[in-house]
């Protein structure tokens, strides 16, 4: 009987009702796997600047402190747009969480899962090729944490700038999750840069073949980011782990997701040097969905699966919902924006499509 302790932090938008459903499921693994969890929810993004006044309150911070590792639904939306940057809720709590833990390895893994071939919007020579690939986004530097400066200057000479930056130091390391990864997976990296025009980049390729060396049994190419973006849909089966910085990993992603068929399909971990981490959806709060029962709870519920098998080390219960998620999606279980405007009357909700992989594991 293990005791664990996690930290939940629903957020806003679809955050609350995506993580009913990864609930559902960890009472399922609890029971099977004889886990015990105590789980402790906190505000944050919006609904803590509505209720106390701060998207990251000193109580979420402590909770997630004291916690083995949090669980995030996403947050933000256009209630909080007009804030000033550092006080809204993408900066001032995702981006401080993931600094204030060093949560610098972020692994978004996508694939088209079997039975969803026919709902990726790859034309189907291309989606039949198959598709599977691990994105290894930095997340604790680049341009997401350089000192943003504005307004200065006025008129039409106003201005405003970020600083993208990083050392040797954050690109050794995160190169080395991606050929960590690749070694356990098809040992190929590709690194996506800018290589013909930012110095971040020349940096970035010049480290990423220093890493290389160490690992002489997996492929390294180098990609600029407009040709990767393009070949993800001309043929994405040619990758395997796709190492990136924070804004292009950011913008790769969720290509990637989409390739899958929905961004509500594409987890994430985000963990740090001690394997302490956070794990969230890829995608956002999606304010358009929210309220409606239809967002698809997938992301979350692997996001779940992610947390148990890096942060825990619990393989066992973390295989018990990959299978079930992925039978889920082969029985045609799915929410209605993986679906055609033909069978969208098909469609299930957020909390059957819950439900359906919760009982597959009891
Ligand atoms: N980690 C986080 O908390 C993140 C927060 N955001 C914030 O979320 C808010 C909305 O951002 P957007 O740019 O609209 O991106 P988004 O990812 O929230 O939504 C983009 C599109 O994907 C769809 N979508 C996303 N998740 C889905 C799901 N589970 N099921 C079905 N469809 C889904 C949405 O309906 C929308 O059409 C913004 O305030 C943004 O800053 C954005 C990305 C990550
Ligand atoms: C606030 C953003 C940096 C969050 C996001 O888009 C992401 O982590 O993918
Ligand atoms: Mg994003």
């Amino acid at each position: 009987m293990s005791d664990y302790k996690l930290a939940v932090l629903a957020g806003d938008g679809i955050g609350p009702e995506v993580m009913v459903e990864a609930k559902k499921v960890l009472a399922a693994v609890s029971n099977k796997f004889d886990l015990k969890f105590e789980l402790n929810e906190y505000d944050v993004g919006g609904i803590a600047i509505d209720n106390h006044g701060q998207a990251l309150p000193p109580a979420t911070l402590k909770g997630c402190e004291d916690a083995d590792a949090i669980l995030f639904g996403s947050i933000g939306g256009p209630k909080w747009d007009n804030l000033p940057l550092e006080q809204r809720p993408e900066r001032a709590a995702l981006l401080a969480l993931r600094g204030h833990f060093d949560l610098f390895s972020n692994l978004r893994p996508a694939k088209i899962y079997k039975g969803l071939e026919n709902f990726s919007p790859l034309r189907a020579d291309i989606a039949a090729k198959g598709f599977d690939v691990l994105v290894v986004r930095e997340l604790t530097s680049g341009i997401y944490f350089g000192q943003p400066k504005g307004l200065e200057g006025e008129g039409e000479e106003e201005f405003a700038f970020d600083t993208m930056r990083y050392t040797r130091a954050e690109i050794r390391r995160i190169a080395i999750s991606a050929f960590e990864a690749a070694q356990k997976r098809n040992k190929k990296v590709t690194s996506v840069d800018k290589a013909n025009v930012l110095v971040c980049s020349r940096l970035w390729r010049e480290v990423t073949e220093e890493v290389a060396q160490d690992y002489p049994e997996v492929e390294l190419e180098h990609i600029y980011i407009d040709n990767a973006a393009m070949q993800l849909i001309r043929d994405p089966s040619q990758y395997d782990v796709m190492l990136c910085s924070n804004l292009f990993g950011d913008i790769i992603s969720d290509e990637c997701a989409m390739i899958t068929g929905s961004m509500g399909l594409l987890p994430s971990a985000s963990i740090n040097s001690d394997g302490y981490g956070m794990y969230e959806p890829a995608g956002g709060s999606a304010p358009d969905i929210a309220g409606k029962g239809i967002a698809n709870p997938i992301a979350q519920i692997l996001s779940l699966s992610m947390l148990l098998r890096f942060s825990l080390n619990e393989v066992a219960a973390a295989d018990a919902i990959d299978t079930a998620v992925t039978k889920t999606l082969s029985d045609g279980i799915l929410t209605g924006e993986l679906l055609t405007p033909e069978n969208r009357d098909q469609a299930k909700s957020t909390s059957q499509v819950g439900d359906y992989v919760a009982s597959l594991i009891a």
